[in-house]
């Protein structure tokens, strides 16, 4: 305790805004999705501290290091930042992660990232590695931290037994599996982007929809028809529209090379939506993707996909 009073009297002199600061926590990870596991982090850090900020890296340190090995992200950046904010961070320090700062050492990582920020403690997930070659673990931060600040790992929360993961929500997607995913996530999951054009086939099925690009960054769920919600996100309190979502290349046609999120907004013909910024909610799978024959094959599928859309969503 002595020893801590100590430290904090010294660190007062070199930060003289410290006091009035009170204690800062600092959390740092990829915090990709901002699941159960990185929210259960952030509330441990914010029970202990009265200044949270959180560290995270953009863009995903393996599409730098091992581009062939890098996951695909659940969200963008600035979702992943609005989310860390609701789940508590007072502030989001964002890493610009290059060829350089894959280099440095977690020394370096320690003294150019986390000393600026004068923490009293730091967390991070039991698994966390930092700096040149994954060198760095909880064990060597807190070596660094010369009894500067605190060093704590903590272990993710468990879902069934097994720990919570951005992998096991990405797996949970790739399986079609959307309530697992939203399960994990502790929300329901969500795709968004802005909306783009597609072969103007939509309105002449009667089905018009909004077509949402999959850039290959990008995280979407296994091909197939979905039943759920769509919301303008330019629009404040925007009404969430229940929608028929289908993902895939639309293999009944030949013409789509890549995968593309589309939502029909039931019930509506009205609206004019290129260019908008839209997120779709994804409550059920309801199929796969069909390659069918004939269009009145798939016009007669559609009226069948929004009528189980209907009951899924009253
Ligand atoms: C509810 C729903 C179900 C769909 N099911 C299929 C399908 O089984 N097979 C397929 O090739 N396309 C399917 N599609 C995608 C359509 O082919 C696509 O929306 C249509 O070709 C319009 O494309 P466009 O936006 O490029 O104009 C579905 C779309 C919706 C909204
Ligand atoms: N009910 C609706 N659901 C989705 N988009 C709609 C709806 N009504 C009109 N639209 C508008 O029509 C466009 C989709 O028409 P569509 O013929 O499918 O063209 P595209 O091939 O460019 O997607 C959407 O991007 C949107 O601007």
């Amino acid at each position: 305790m002595a020893q801590q009073n100590t430290d904090a009297q010294q660190r007062g002199r070199q930060d003289p805004d410290a006091r009035q600061r009170g204690r800062t926590a600092v959390l740092i990870g990829n915090f990709d999705g901002v699941h159960r596991g990185h929210q259960a982090l952030l509330r441990a850090a914010r029970d202990q501290a009265d200044r949270l900020i959180v560290v995270t890296f953009w863009p995903h340190p393996m599409s730098v290091v091992r581009p062939d090995k890098a996951p695909r992200l659940l969200t963008d950046l600035p979702t992943r930042e609005r989310l860390l904010r609701a789940a508590g961070a007072d502030e989001v320090e964002v890493v610009g992660f290059d060829d350089d700062t894959s280099e440095w050492t977690p020394e370096e990582f320690v003294d150019r990232v986390l000393r600026p920020l004068h923490p009293d403690l730091i967390m991070v997930g039991e698994n966390f590695r930092f700096g040149h070659r994954a060198a760095g673990d909880v064990g060597r931060l807190t070596d660094l931290s010369r009894g500067e600040f605190e060093v704590t790992g903590l272990p993710l929360a468990d879902i069934d037994g097994e720990p919570v993961s951005s992998t096991r929500v990405r797996a949970a997607l790739a399986d079609g599996d959307v309530e697992a995913a939203s399960e994990l996530l502790g929300r329901p999951y969500c795709y968004d982007g802005i909306v783009v054009r597609g072969h103007q086939r939509g309105r002449e099925l009667g089905f018009p929809t909004a077509n949402l690009p999959v850039p290959d960054w990008r995280a979407a769920p296994a091909d197939g028809v979905y039943g759920g919600w769509a919301r303008r996100l330019d629009v404040p309190d925007a009404p969430r529209w229940p929608a028929a979502i289908s993902v895939g290349t639309n293999p009944t046609f030949d013409d789509v090379p890549e995968t593309v999120v589309e939502a029909y907004v039931l019930d509506r013909d009205d609206l004019e939506l290129y260019g908008v910024p839209l997120q779709v909610e994804f409550v059920e799978r309801l199929r796969g993707q069909v390659a069918f024959t004939g269009m009145d094959d798939l016009i007669e599928q559609m009226h069948a996909d929004v009528r189980r859309c209907r009951e899924l969503l009253n």
